[in-house]
């Protein structure tokens, strides 16, 4: 876990043993597409899953979160966030994704237009800016300025931090006692962790200040927090991790598909053709209209199935007393996973399972087509049941606009030099996917 490989190991593990692996003095991975529903849903009669305390906890000295909260306080954040990302609150919502959409695109077109054969870019930066520039704003109606400022905000910088460490933590918390221990050694980076929490805490404090003016996350929020609302605290700490869930998984996502479409540039000129020939000007693309580019969404699907942005799936446990998952009775406390990468690449759930192809997610155009027996439920990226992803359609909306944006404007071109050829699935995950630079280049296209 340490070496940031786990996730393949478990899955050569899958490979070799089956569906239904331990991995764990007390822990099960399954690579089975039932096991979502097992553990996850909400199932008449039994005890929810809970969330494995190892992964879950609450950062030293922060209050808890809709992240970290006991089943009872997690429904009453979930009542007070879940408008917050409702299909009115998206539509309300659109201007701001615009804005630091093409904010990017005008950044790199400034960058490409200086040479004729383009600009070669570390793509993974870029999409980061934006992502982080729009949560800042949805979050705080602050932008972290990282888009016009061309690098990063330093409390960005510090989130890849907190993932590895949270990853150390979590590999340390199998043994209780030497947790307390392990934080008393590392006062340096207790500290960075505080001073990091402290700016969330200022920045939720200054936006609650000016009130329901605009209508971002917060201001639903606010809205919604009645009596039975959240505690400034709980707020605090759920507006920090809404920053990095809220940024990282997608800007992952985006960089991955590029990844995957450089590699193969017969899905990028069929993806480039849809989206240019659907609008005469980059003006004119919209969120309602980008749901009909159904290639652009075929290839969205295919990029979380294979370049999952939280490749190991979210840890449970068994309730107490017991349950089953599987069809397997499991003792109560036994930890869970569906490990997300394993199933999205088992070719029991897909038809040439470590190959891009989007075409597998558009069988209602082509019957014939050779995924027709895909298993397309066996990927869920942003889970399922009564903790699944609130901001599904809002995270689909951001990934759209961005790569439909992204090909009207460049072509991109494959760069041959060593962060050019990253292999995608090669990368380290500590929770996330620990991303390398990734460089392609880009030229702008006349429209
Ligand atoms: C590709 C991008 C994303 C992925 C793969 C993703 C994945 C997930 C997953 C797997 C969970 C469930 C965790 C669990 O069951 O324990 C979750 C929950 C959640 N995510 Fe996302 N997410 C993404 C983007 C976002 C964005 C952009 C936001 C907000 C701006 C967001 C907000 C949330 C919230 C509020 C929850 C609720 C959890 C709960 O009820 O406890 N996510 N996400």
């Amino acid at each position: 876990m340490l070496r940031g490989y786990n996730i393949r190991d478990v899955s050569r593990i899958h490979r070799e043993y089956g569906e239904i692996v331990r991995i764990g003095p007390n822990e099960l991975s399954f690579a089975k597409t039932e096991a979502w529903n097992d553990v996850f849903s909400h199932r008449p009669g039994h005890q929810e899953f809970y969330r494995n305390p190892i992964w879950w906890s609450r950062p030293p000295g922060q209050p808890s979160s809709f992240i970290t909260a006991n089943p009872e306080d997690h429904a009453r954040m979930r009542r007070v966030l879940g408008d917050a990302f409702s299909e009115k609150a998206l539509k309300e919502q659109e201007p701001i994704f615009q804005r630091y959409v093409q904010l990017m695109i005008q950044r790199l077109r400034e960058k490409a237009q200086i040479r004729d054969e383009g600009v070669i870019v570390n793509i993974v930066d870029w999409y980061r800016y934006c992502t982080f520039d729009i949560i800042g704003d949805l979050n705080f109606d602050e932008s972290f300025d990282c888009l016009s400022n061309g690098r990063y905000h330093w409390w960005i910088e510090g989130i890849f931090n907190v993932f590895k460490i949270s990853a150390f933590l979590a590999c340390i918390r199998f043994f209780p006692w030497l947790e307390a221990i392990f934080l008393r050694c590392i006062p340096k980076k207790m500290q960075d962790l505080q001073q990091h929490y402290q700016a969330v805490v200022d920045k939720t404090q200054r936006r609650m200040n000016k009130g329901l003016g605009r209508p971002d996350i917060m201001s639903y929020i606010m809205r919604n927090n009645g009596e039975k609302g959240m505690t400034a605290p709980e707020i605090q700490s759920s507006m920090n991790v809404l920053s990095v869930g809220g940024s990282h998984n997608t800007s992952s996502t985006m960089s991955g598909i590029t990844n995957y479409l450089v590699k193969n540039p017969a899905c990028l000129q069929r993806l480039a053709m849809e989206v240019r020939s659907a609008y005469q000007s980059s003006h004119d693309i919209t969120l309602a209209s980008l749901l009909k580019l159904l290639y652009l969404n075929g290839v969205i699907e295919e990029g979380l199935r294979i370049a999952p942005p939280f490749p190991a799936g979210p840890p449970r446990c068994v309730p107490p007393g017991g349950d089953t998952v599987c069809g397997e009775w499991l003792p109560g406390g036994t930890e869970v996973q569906v490990n997300s990468w394993s199933l999205q690449r088992s070719p029991a759930a897909f038809v040439l399972p470590e190959e891009f192809h989007p075409e597998r997610w558009l069988l209602h155009t082509d019957p014939s087509s050779i995924f027709i027996n895909d298993d397309k439920n066996a990927s869920q990226q942003f889970s399922v049941g009564p903790r699944r992803c609130l901001a599904q359609s809002l995270t689909y909306a951001e990934l759209r606009l961005m790569l439909a944006s992204m090909v009207y404007s460049f072509d991109i071109r494959p760069v041959d030099n060593p962060a050019g050829k990253l292999v995608w699935s090669d990368q380290k995950t500590y929770i996330v996917v620990d991303e390398r630079p990734f460089e392609v280049c880009l030229v702008s296209v006349v429209n």
